[in-house]
């Protein structure tokens, strides 16, 4: 589904990526975890055109994106921080997201899934951080894409929403989607991943399974894991 070879990309004298290679077949769940600054957002945004990388190739579907952009009507993008207006009322914004993507959606679903019913008629401005991730949850998830890329989906999200997310992203799972999810809950990761892509200074330290990074680091679970790759990292 996703080919990337040798990507790299500076902001002025800060090397983000320093050669990546990354091969994503079609189906599952990929987390895309590092540490902070380690450039996952940077990567996510090269893949979906927002970020232009000094060098490398990205392919999706076996077709090279650079200067094209219709790619992107494939795929289904949340943001670590969405900035729409504040002054938008909750069905304004999914109407108006509507119209601009002109793909079928299945909203009411979703709306009832995060009980966003009674703030459909309330203004971004008025939310709280929590319920607007669930707006745009839902701008995400109403459409029906063969990729989705979540940048940080679980932030501000209370303990239901939280289920309802893993709902949500075990059933795209099950249809057949791909979804690529960067996010520093590593319980989330755990219930949730059937690969780990693990980035560290500009490079992947790791692809695989989560049992396969447990065995590379001679840990017990993730945290530890991720503990052990610090600390070998320091020590060198
Ligand atoms: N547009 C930009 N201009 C300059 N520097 C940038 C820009 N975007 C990102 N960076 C820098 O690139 C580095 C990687 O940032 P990025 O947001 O990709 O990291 P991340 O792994 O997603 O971090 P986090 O876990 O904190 O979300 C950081 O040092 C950041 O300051």
């Amino acid at each position: 589904m996703i080919q990337i070879q040798d990507l790299q990309k500076r902001f002025g004298k800060n090397e983000v990526l320093k050669g990546i290679d990354l091969e994503i077949p079609a189906g599952g769940i990929y987390a895309v975890l590092g540490p902070n600054g380690s450039g996952k957002t940077t990567l996510i945004k090269s893949v979906l055109g927002l970020v232009i990388p000094d060098k490398g190739s990205i392919s999706l579907s076996g077709e090279r994106i650079r200067n094209r952009w219709r790619y992107r009507e494939a795929l289904n993008y949340l943001p670590q921080i969405a900035n729409f207006p504040g002054n938008i009322r909750v069905r304004e914004l999914i109407g108006m997201i509507k119209d601009l993507r002109q793909k079928r959606s299945e909203e009411a679903a979703l709306i009832e899934l995060f009980r966003l019913q009674p703030f459909l008629d309330k203004k971004l401005s008025n939310l709280s951080g929590g319920t607007k991730q669930k707006v745009n949850l839902v701008l995400t998830f109403m459409f029906d894409s063969p990729l989705l890329i979540l940048d940080e989906p679980t932030s501000g999200l209370d303990p239901a929403s939280l289920l309802s997310l893993k709902k949500l992203i075990r059933k795209e799972r099950e249809n057949g989607k791909t979804l690529l999810v960067t996010t520093h809950i590593l319980q989330f990761v755990e219930e949730i991943a059937d690969q780990v892509i693990y980035l560290l200074e500009g490079k992947i330290y790791y692809q695989g399974t989560l049992s396969g990074l447990l065995e590379k680091t001679g840990q017990t679970d993730l945290e530890h894991a991720i503990a052990a790759i610090t600390s070998e990292k320091q020590d060198a």
